[in-house]
């Protein structure tokens, strides 16, 4: 099969070109063949490598309610990700390769993105108990979390930072200290005190965060924080790089265009860690503009209607965030100038994988086609009820955006086309 995609901008290590390129089974040809099974007019719309998400929650097995791996992966491919890494809350954890066996056998079922499974740190994946099957799942996952919980001890953590290394994997952390969260579900600032509600202290991300740097240094390990949410993280990890820790991070879209002052008394603005100050968020906006903050994650967690009605201090903590990502951050970081569009693509597409180690990137010949084509004029509100999501809660519900994903390829088979 050989399909031309026709004078689009492509996104190449030196920039964007405008060319034709040919899809020619699953990679990506410049040579000029005089004939195609297809042309697709490319003319005013990008051409990228898909967006990898290293931080997705698709709910399988255990919570197929809230979403699939089918529902999920056919909102990572509306949103342009061709790859995304899966988070490992699951009911059986993948903790064991008996449990992951099954996580990955509806994977192989019905992903229509690449998907690539964490495998727990903890038996439980409670932060607490002994350590997974690490050795045994290294071959099929693409790294090690407890995402949902942060490791509690710093026995555990350096046991599984050892251990990490010696498989060649990486420890990916959500950083949360239990002894400090005094039962809080939005940020410990002017809002919660204003509202009276229970905050959840800056401390309790960074804390970990830093215990966790002197690890990195005492073991070795590669370290990668999950979803930063503070301006005390950003400066760590910058001086950590600085000193040459093996140390990369991510943030979230929310994080880097919302704040407190935006919250309202709605579940849409509860997720974990939640939305801090402006402060914090200027903080984490320096941190992407100079790599201090290497990726952009999505930390897509749905959860049912009823579980995200229930206001902000009874709600699940979670948004969805696969088919907003790139709307939101074009239209409020991109078109108001504070980053290029260039770098938003290297942070989303680029970083994650060369950080993970997933295949694509830069658009070459030979490369594999796992592709996005992006139409930055489309404009529109966010419309949750017209998600492929089985989550529908979203701080960004309503707002005008421009920039829209059209198509999305995987291994060169289109896997979603803009109606
Ligand atoms: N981010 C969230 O608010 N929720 C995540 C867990 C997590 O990422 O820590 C979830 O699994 O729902
Ligand atoms: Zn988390
Ligand atoms: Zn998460």
């Amino acid at each position: 099969m050989k399909t031309l995609l026709k004078n689009g901008h492509i996104f190449t290590e030196k920039g964007f070109e405008k060319r034709d390129v040919f899809v020619v089974d699953d990679r990506l040809s410049f040579s000029d063949f005089s004939t195609y099974d297809e042309s697709i007019d490319c003319d005013s719309f990008l051409l990228i490598p898909g967006f990898t998400d290293v931080h997705v929650h698709f709910r399988e097995p255990g919570f197929f309610y809230k979403e699939t791996i089918k529902t999920g992966t056919q909102a990572a491919a509306r949103g342009g990700y061709t790859a995304v890494c899966t988070m490992p809350n699951l009911d059986p954890a993948p903790s064991s390769l008996e449990a992951l066996e099954k996580q990955l056998e509806i994977i192989r079922r019905d992903a229509v993105v690449k998907v690539y499974p964490y495998g727990t740190i903890t038996k439980e994946q409670n932060g607490r108990s002994e350590l997974s099957d690490m050795e045994a799942m290294k071959d099929f996952v693409i790294a090690y979390s407890d995402d949902g919980k942060g490791v509690q001890t710093a026995e555990r953590m350096e046991e599984a930072m050892r251990k990490a290394k010696a498989l060649g994997k990486i420890i990916v952390a959500h950083c949360e200290d239990e002894s400090l969260l005094e039962g809080g579900y939005i940020h410990k600032g002017a809002y919660a005190a204003a509202h009276g509600h229970k905050g959840i202290c800056s401390e309790s991300e960074w804390k970990q965060v830093e215990r966790d740097l002197d690890l990195c240094k005492k073991t070795g390990a590669r370290y990668h924080v999950c979803h930063i949410s503070t301006k005390e993280t950003v400066a760590l990890v910058r001086q950590a790089k600085e000193d040459g820790l093996p140390v990369t991070c991510e943030t979230a879209p929310h994080y880097l265009i919302l704040c407190e002052d935006d919250l309202r008394e709605d579940g849409r603005f509860k997720m974990n860690p939640p939305l801090r100050s402006s402060a914090d968020k200027a903080a984490l906006i320096e941190g992407i503009q100079d790599g201090t903050i290497d990726m952009i994650a999505t930390d897509h967690a749905p959860h049912s209607e009823e579980e995200k009605s229930r206001g902000l201090a009874d709600s699940a903590f979670g948004i969805v965030g696969l088919e907003t990502a790139f709307p939101v951050l074009y239209t409020f970081l991109v078109k108001k100038g504070i980053l290029s569009l260039e770098t938003l693509i290297e942070r989303m597409a680029i970083a994650p994988r060369r950080v993970f180690g997933i295949e694509g990137g830069y658009l070459k010949e030979g490369q594999i086609a796992d592709l996005a084509v992006l139409d930055l004029k489309a404009s529109g509100n966010v419309q949750p009820d017209r998600f492929l999501s089985k989550g529908r809660s979203t701080p960004f519900a309503g707002l005008e955006v421009q920039g829209e994903n059209v198509m999305t390829f995987v291994n060169g088979k289109q896997v979603y086309s803009r109606r």
